[in-house]
């Protein structure tokens, strides 16, 4: 099963080596600006879930907002361990 470090291994891969097709690519290019608008529709998206959707959708919505959140780490040229020094 993928995991949180699994996932930001595989995006700081995409990252480097830009291989076509990748959504990661993709969003990278478009900017923080633009990443930072889908990680709030994804943030709103798990809230919506978690009130009114089962536990599976919020969980999937949850797994997107992680996603969303490493494409902006990545953006900004953070690490794993830039964050998880302040948890
Ligand atoms: N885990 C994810 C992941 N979670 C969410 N997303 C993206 O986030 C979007 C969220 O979906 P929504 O339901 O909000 O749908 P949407 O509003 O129609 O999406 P968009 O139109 O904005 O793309 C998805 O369409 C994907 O583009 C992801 N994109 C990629 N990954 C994983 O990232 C890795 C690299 O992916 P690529 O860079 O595309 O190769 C792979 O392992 C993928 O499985």
């Amino acid at each position: 099963m993928k995991t949180f470090e699994s996932l930001f291994a595989e995006l700081s891969e995409k990252a480097a080596t830009r291989p076509a097709g990748s959504g990661t690519v993709a969003q990278l290019d478009a900017g923080v600006h633009a990443i930072g608008k889908k990680v709030v529709e994804e943030a709103a998206e798990v809230w919506m879930a978690a009130e009114y959707q089962s536990d599976a959708a919020t969980a999937e919505e949850i797994s997107q907002l992680l996603y969303h959140l490493q494409v902006i780490m990545l953006a900004k040229g953070l690490t794993l361990e830039d964050v998880y020094a302040h948890l």
